[in-house]
């Protein structure tokens, strides 16, 4: 169509098109279409007007920056315009750029080559946020302001006292009276991956990228909503200034530095053209390893004698230039959405995109999480939408393009029988414990109920299980994995043990010396860690890390599989949900089949039996109690139960009487506790608890530990051993617990001292072995001494 146009008529409907998106990208912080997407349009409109000047009209939104600002905050008018930069996409334009600079100075015009003076450039990453003014009287921030249409902006001064590294005062001395300072606020990538990871949470909606995250976040109307995001500031520049500052660009943002405002860790000085293009490969390289995401490089001409000469132009300086990278974000339609099934039964949603390129990759399928996401999206089939594949991530759906569905749109369905096996498909429940009940809500996950029957989930299951860091079984590739599923030789990883010589010479691409080696290598994973074995079990959300810590801390597998939720989040780092997944796992019994299999198999554990104690050291009764999340008992009330009562059996059975003597415990806690364990199957479980975790080597804390709090040795665990000639142990013991330590029975990673007298044995031994620090009598006599301890 654009073709056919008359270009008035086309310059009309782009410019009708491109304010309606500044409006949503400046003011609504909602852009609906890809910035690649928009700047194709601004550059089409551009072109016309190049071609036929008399086309301009003044309200162009090539004339102009940005978008009106929200009436909503009050307005500031710049003194010194806030412009936008004009942009180059490739060398040549760098190389224009240069020379327009050097003409408009009036430079040599170079020789053959066209080298001539070179001019200096500051170099600085172009930081994908938004821009905002900072006015500085003498050293005290006065006012925030954006950018707005860069005559007029927003004050949005309580917002930017929020951000951390926005100075209040200045630091130093030596500051023009008036200093107006330019710079970028952005979020950097973890910050924006964890703001959309919540919102997903949440059902709300997501922001588009780091710079619609940034501007939603900055421009909000109440400054304690700005506060909890984590927004930063980057200075790049000044505005007003009454006063003087250094004569460059380079000068002036070290001196802002040394005044304490944030500059940019990558800012250089380059001379010349040449240069400036090596700083944009150099940085093009480094792009996806920084924090922060950035569209691009700016440079100035360093010299402020040069900028002044060179001036401006309507909406952009002639002294600087915006030299973009590829973008990240395309817009394409989706064709389907197909469904996927993982080791653990996982039905996920995969998007099939028509093949766009997108920073200078072909990208034709991107994820979309799950179905609670595609319905936050609101997406379906048929939709155009924008998608971004930023660095190394896997593209993703960022949302669907407003105002461009199909009439004949479907919507996208969960299938109700696995894809893959015909099995139900089920939501996941989500249960959670907390305030002393049991909530089940719907997870966001589909499971294909098939297990291992599936055989998605068979093979990925066995791949996993032979993977390098679980059994490590070599040459077992996952086209084998699927030959072995397929024929059906395999059909649980027990399976693999069962394989015979003549059934693996018989598999496609079996030759004598690769079945030989195939059955080797099978026999040689017989004899896993505990750790790898529990690792290879697969459990959801129990990789190689949570694994070791299982395997170390409980020491053996029947421990492990027997442990209860309650007794499992006691380790450092196991939440409810992965102790929940654990638990499920050894208690379903087609797991417990595979397992008893594998041993039955000849698979034999090793570094099996001992306990560790890092577990159960760090229990006190109050702690204990915390975590029952009984209603009105919270820490505070915990901890003065635990010093008025010497056992769990004790607090369960006290009457009213002997809980109005705990000191300022509340009658709300006093029903609270009552109620909690009127419930005799509640009375049960939590024993329960109790003896596991005593089984599994806890000891309580006396109550004096607990309140250790500020002593000189609290929070630390001592472990003594041996004998000792001044006094015995158990003195030993309640000196150090006065002075705030715990002591424990035995020697772990967390112990932070032992005392070792004549005789001591394997603790000692331990204790070396694990580098903690160990004293002798003397050693601990002088200790007690320097706390004012003289037995
Ligand atoms: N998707 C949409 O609907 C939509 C709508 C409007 C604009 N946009 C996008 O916004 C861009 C145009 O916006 P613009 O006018 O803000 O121009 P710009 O983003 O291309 O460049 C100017 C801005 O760069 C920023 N910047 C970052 N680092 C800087 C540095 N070191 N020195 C100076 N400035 C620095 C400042 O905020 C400055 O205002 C285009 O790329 C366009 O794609 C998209
Ligand atoms: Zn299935």
């Amino acid at each position: 169509m654009t073709q056919t146009q008359d270009p008035a008529a086309r310059a009309i409907e782009l410019r009708e098109q491109i304010d309606l998106h500044n409006h949503r990208y400046y003011v609504l912080d909602e852009p609906s279409i890809p910035d690649a997407e928009y700047d194709r349009l601004f550059n089409e409109l551009k072109a016309i007007e190049e071609a036929q000047p008399d086309l301009i009209t003044p309200d162009s939104p090539t004339q102009r920056v940005g978008g009106a600002a929200l009436s909503a905050f009050g307005t500031v008018a710049h003194e010194v315009p806030m412009l936008s930069l004009g942009n180059a996409f490739d060398e040549q334009s760098m190389r224009d750029f240069d020379r327009r600079v050097r003409e408009g100075l009036d430079l040599p015009a170079g020789d053959l080559f066209g080298a001539g003076e070179a001019v200096e450039y500051c170099c600085e990453p172009k930081l994908d946020g938004l821009a905002v003014s900072l006015l500085y009287e003498n050293g005290q921030l006065v006012r925030g302001a954006t950018r707005g249409d860069g005559s007029t902006g927003e004050d949005i001064s309580s917002n930017v006292r929020t951000i951390r590294n926005v100075p209040l005062k200045l630091r130093g001395q030596g500051w023009p009276a008036v200093l107006e300072v330019r710079g970028e606020v952005f979020i950097n990538k973890a910050g924006f991956e964890a703001l959309n990871e919540r919102a997903r949470e949440a059902g709300s909606k997501t922001f588009a990228n780091p710079r619609n995250a940034a501007a939603g976040s900055l421009r909000q109307l109440d400054p304690n909503i700005t506060r909890a995001r984590p927004l930063e500031f980057c200075c790049y520049g000044i505005g007003r200034v009454d006063g003087e500052l250094p004569d460059s660009q380079v000068g002036i943002l070290h001196q802002l530095r040394e005044w304490g405002l944030s500059i940019s860790k990558e800012l250089k000085l380059a001379a010349g053209v040449d240069e400036c293009l090596e700083y944009y490969r150099d940085i093009g390289e480094r792009r996806a390893a920084l924090g922060y995401e950035i569209d691009g490089v700016v440079f100035k001409v360093n010299k402020l004698a040069y900028q002044r000469e060179l001036g401006f132009r309507a909406r952009e300086p002639r002294w600087a230039i915006a030299h973009k990278f590829p973008a990240m974000e395309e817009i394409t339609e989706l064709l389907d959405v197909e469904f996927q099934v993982g080791r653990t039964g996982a039905v996920t949603p995969v998007a099939r995109l028509r093949p766009v390129l997108v920073a200078g990759v072909t990208v034709s399928n991107a994820t979309l999480h799950n179905m609670d996401e595609v319905a936050r999206l609101g997406l379906m089939i048929g939709d155009s939408v924008i998608i971004r594949r930023a660095g190394d991530v896997i593209p993703q759906v960022m949302q669907v393009v407003a105002d461009m569905r199909p009439a004949d749109a479907r919507p996208v369905k969960i299938p109700e029988q696995c894809p893959v096996c015909g099995s139900d498909v089920e939501r996941t429940q989500l249960i959670k414990r907390g305030r002393g009940r049991e909530t089940v809500s719907e997870g966001a996950v589909y499971r294909c109920v098939g297990r291992l029957t599936c055989q998605a989930q068979l093979k990925q299951a066995i791949i996993h299980f032979v993977s390098r860091r679980a059994l490590d079984i070599d040459g077992l590739g996952e086209k084998i994995v699927e030959q072995l599923v397929d024929t059906g030789l395999v059909s649980s990883p027990a399976d693999l043990y069962l394989l015979t010589y003549e059934q693996v010479l018989a598999l496609e691409g079996f030759a004598e010396i690769s079945t030989k080696n195939l059955l080797g290598s099978i026999q040689d994973s017989k004899q896993p860690t505990l750790a790898r074995f529990i690792y290879a079990l697969g459990i959801p959300d129990v990789g190689e890390e949570t694994a070791k810590l299982l395997a170390r801390s409980l020491g053996s597998l029947q421990r492990i599989s027997q442990a209860l939720p309650e007794v499992l989040v006691y380790l450092p780092d196991v939440g409810m949900e992965v102790a929940h997944e654990i638990h499920a796992f050894f208690d379903d019994e087609h797991n417990q089949t595979v397992i008893r299999q594998l041993l039955e198999r000849g698979l034999v554990l090793q570094e099996e039996g001992e306990l560790n104690p890092e577990l159960a050291a760090s229990v006190s009764l109050a702690e204990f109690i915390t975590r029952l999340e009984i209603p009105g008992v919270a820490k505070t009330g915990a901890e003065r139960l635990a010093a008025s009562f010497t056992s769990l059996e004790a607090i369960m059975q006290a009457d009213w009487l002997e809980l109005k003597r705990v000191e300022r415990f509340t009658e709300k806690a006093q029903t609270g506790l009552r109620d909690y364990f009127a419930d005799a199957q509640r009375r049960e479980r939590v024993l329960q608890i109790e003896q596991q975790l005593k089984a599994f080597g806890m000891h309580w804390d006396s109550p004096r530990a607990a309140q250790s709090e500020g002593m000189p040795l609290s929070g630390q665990t001592w472990v003594l051993t041996g004998g000792l000639e001044a006094f015995s142990r158990d003195v030993a013991k309640d000196y150090l617990e006065s002075l705030g330590a715990k002591v424990a029975g035995s020697v772990s990673a967390k112990t932070h001292c032992v005392v070792a007298g004549p005789g001591a044995g394997s603790k000692l031994a331990k204790a070396e072995q694990l580098n903690v620090p160990v004293l002798d009598e003397q050693g601990l006599l002088d200790l007690l001494k320097d706390h004012g301890i003289e037995p």
